[in-house]
């Protein structure tokens, strides 16, 4: 595995870099390309890279922006990685950019699948893609044992995957492993010792099935701090 390590001394110095970090490498893209994208997970880490990352002067209204994943909830929940979005990106200077929309109010993610997937196509490749990860070395939605692991880990795997597996309460969409290996620049961002323990864990298991992000480690930034 050839991911680097950064350590930090501590968190909000990391969501500052990071949010820093992001900006400039999206200046760059823009620089070469009339458009850029990012894709940045949900949860309960990023919040605080959003909302610096909200303030920085950038082309925002050149950019896309979209989630890796997306729960299955309508966008009042607040397990929707959707309203995160707005409510802690989606504002000051980054209310110019350009939604991605990885939600669709319908009853099942295939419903909406084929509508989001040509969304999310027309903003690739990836400029930047920030990563999160749990400690079942789960990256994205890409689930230990999930229903469609298979198909979103292949090489010719389509650009979204619905996903159902044991350790996510509600179905999900996925943006695949080969569109978020195709980025430009890829980082994850994680905290805390039993996260720095499963990446270790996930960098020595053979099977990318049991620790799915393993199949992003490579060229990969890992951001860490206690
Ligand atoms: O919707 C989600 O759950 C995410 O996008 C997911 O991949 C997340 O990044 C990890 O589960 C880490 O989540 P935490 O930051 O909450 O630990």
């Amino acid at each position: 595995m050839t991911y680097e390590l950064k350590e930090y001394p501590d968190r909000e110095l990391m969501m500052m870099d990071l949010a820093d970090l992001i900006a400039s490498e999206l200046r760059r893209a823009l620089s070469q390309d009339d458009r850029a994208s990012l894709a940045v997970p949900g949860g309960s880490t990023p919040g605080p890279i959003f909302d610096t990352l909200s303030a920085v002067h950038l082309d925002w209204d050149r950019v896309d922006v979209m989630l890796t994943d997306e729960r299955w909830v309508p966008e009042d929940s607040d397990r929707s990685n959707t309203r995160l979005l707005k409510t802690r990106l989606f504002r000051d200077r980054a209310e110019a950019a350009h939604l991605v929309p990885l939600y669709g109010d319908t009853k099942t993610p295939e419903e909406s699948l084929d509508r989001l997937s040509e969304g999310v196509e027309a903003a690739l490749p990836l400029s930047v893609v920030l990563l999160g990860m749990g400690t079942d070395m789960h990256t994205a939605s890409l689930f230990p044992g999930a229903d469609r692991l298979d198909e979103a880990l292949s090489a010719r795997a389509p650009a979204l995957v619905a996903m159902r597996a044991d350790g996510a309460p509600e179905p999900r969409v996925t943006l695949s492993a080969r569109v978020l290996n195709d980025a430009m620049s890829k980082h994850l961002v994680i905290t805390g010792a039993a996260k720095r323990e499963a990446l270790e864990r996930a960098a020595k298991t053979k099977d990318a099935h049991a620790a799915p992000v393993r199949s992003v480690l490579k060229d990969i930034v890992v951001h860490w701090a206690e």
